[in-house]
């Protein structure tokens, strides 16, 4: 390993995806292994336009373990990144890198420490999943970093231990957290089931609706469900074993009819399940169910669904299109229900992939102002009544690919020669 004078620090940077699930995880059987009461699926979200970079580093010259989070140092002390850290450490490998004169054996990882910096580039704890890319990337990191022989569902069930969905994020496209039935968790593990191309022409737009910070954590939120819910236990053995399978089914045959009945079903019932905890659990708002109704709406309106949606814990609304030319419509009816304030540059109001704007035919707030009601609502609704401001933006984007590490090291958020933040 070498002394502590020496001066070497190595470093590995990658790029993790966070991911919405369409049949979700609510309940868990076991707190600190973090082991679930039922299987769920996610779809993984494009990285380009939401995910975690993290960087990590090793010196002999570190003396103690840090992190910093969107350039904030935080602490590493909770027992969700302890876990982590305990279980990867355990299985690192000896490393040596010859050109920078490195060579650490396996047994050396207890003692050295860890500079670790992580950037998200979305809004953290807004209900977008932070936690989920977050800890998946860490664990990805910290096992490249230090030479782990797992494979990622392996390392998917490290990074269940740091936040449950996370596990999901180990994959790109549709995933599946697999519950698994031993009490020590160790078949509790996400596995693919099909991959970003499989399915490439979902659309997926996100409403970020205006929220305080959320009152009720998932993960306190979901103990009061398993405690105080009667509804939960019949949801947990009855209803989500064969939406699974149904689910499954329908991404293998690119099923949109069948895909959207089962998320949005499924994503009403979390919610109701929540409703069902006593003292109830409130997550969606007034925004979040007027986004249901329009996209209810639409559908029944058509001959089959266009759009599938689906809440977690908040009030943003997911929305998965069928396709590019469904997304286009969908933007249309969104603008036309919940148009930004007059003062907003639609830019800044439509991020991400920005071509849907340009197929929907918008490019500035004149050409928002000039939509006209969709076929389905009767009556114009008078500008008044529009709910100007209540969604702070939309994010469009598509089911993307899973974690990856970033060789350029430009990339890198911590500084190579001093091992802080740049
Ligand atoms: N990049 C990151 N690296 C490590 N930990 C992170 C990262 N981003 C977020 N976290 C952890 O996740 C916490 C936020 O999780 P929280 O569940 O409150 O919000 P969220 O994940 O954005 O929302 P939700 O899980 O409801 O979708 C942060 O306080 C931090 O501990
Ligand atoms: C509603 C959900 O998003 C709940 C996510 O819960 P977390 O994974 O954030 O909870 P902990 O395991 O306690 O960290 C549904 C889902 O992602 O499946």
């Amino acid at each position: 390993m070498g002394s502590e004078s020496e001066k070497w620090i190595l470093m590995v940077t990658a790029r993790t995806p966070t991911n919405i699930a369409v049949i979700k995880y609510w309940g868990k059987r076991d707190e600190t292994l973090i082991l679930p009461i039922n299987d769920s699926i996610s779809v993984t979200l494009d990285p380009s336009h939401l995910c975690t970079t993290t960087t990590v580093s090793v010196s002999p010259s570190f003396h103690q373990d840090r992190m910093w989070l969107n350039g904030k140092e935080i602490s590493l002390e909770g027992g969700r990144f302890q876990s982590c850290l305990r279980e990867i450490r355990g299985r690192a490998q000896d490393v040596e890198d010859k050109k920078k004169g490195i060579n650490i054996k396996k047994e050396d990882w207890q003692k050295l420490h860890l500079h670790i910096a992580s950037y998200n580039n979305f809004p953290t704890a807004a209900g977008l999943a932070s936690s989920a890319a977050g800890l998946a990337c860490l664990v990805f990191s910290l096992a490249k970093l230090m030479n782990l022989k797992e494979d990622n569902s392996q390392l998917s069930a490290i990074a269940r231990q740091g936040s449950g969905s996370a596990c999901r994020s180990l994959y790109g496209g549709f995933v599946k957290w697999v519950m698994g039935k031993e009490d020590n968790g160790s078949d509790s593990f996400a596995v693919q089931l099909a991959d970003e191309k499989h399915w490439d022409e979902l659309v997926i737009i996100i409403g970020v609706v205006s929220a305080r910070q959320k009152e009720t954590s998932s993960t306190s939120g979901m103990r009061d469900t398993v405690e105080t819910s009667a509804l939960i236990q019949h949801r947990a053995k009855e209803v989500v074993p064969k939406r699974i399978v149904q689910m499954e089914d329908a991404i293998q045959n690119r099923d949109f009819p069948s895909f959207a009945r089962l998320a949005c079903t499924d994503s009403n019932q979390f919610h109701a399940v929540c409703l069902d905890t006593y003292p109830p659990i409130f997550y969606m708002n007034d925004t979040s169910h007027r986004i249901i109704s329009c996209v209810e709406k639409w559908n029944r309106a058509e001959v089959t669904p266009q759009v599938a949606y689906t809440f977690d814990a908040g009030p943003n609304a997911v929305m998965i299109a069928r396709n590019r030319k469904t997304a286009a419509l969908l933007l249309q009816r969104l603008l036309y229900n919940f148009p930004p304030e007059s003062d907003t540059d639609v830019a800044n109001y439509i991020i991400g992939d920005k071509s849907i704007l340009k197929d929907a035919g918008i490019k500035d707030m004149k050409d928002v102002e000039a939509l006209t009601p969709p076929p389905e609502v009767k009556d114009n609704i008078p500008p008044t009544q529009k709910s100007k401001g209540d969604v702070n933006y939309f994010i469009c984007t598509r089911p993307g690919g899973g974690p990856v590490v970033l060789s350029d090291e430009t990339q890198a958020l911590l500084d190579p020669i001093t091992g802080l933040p740049k």
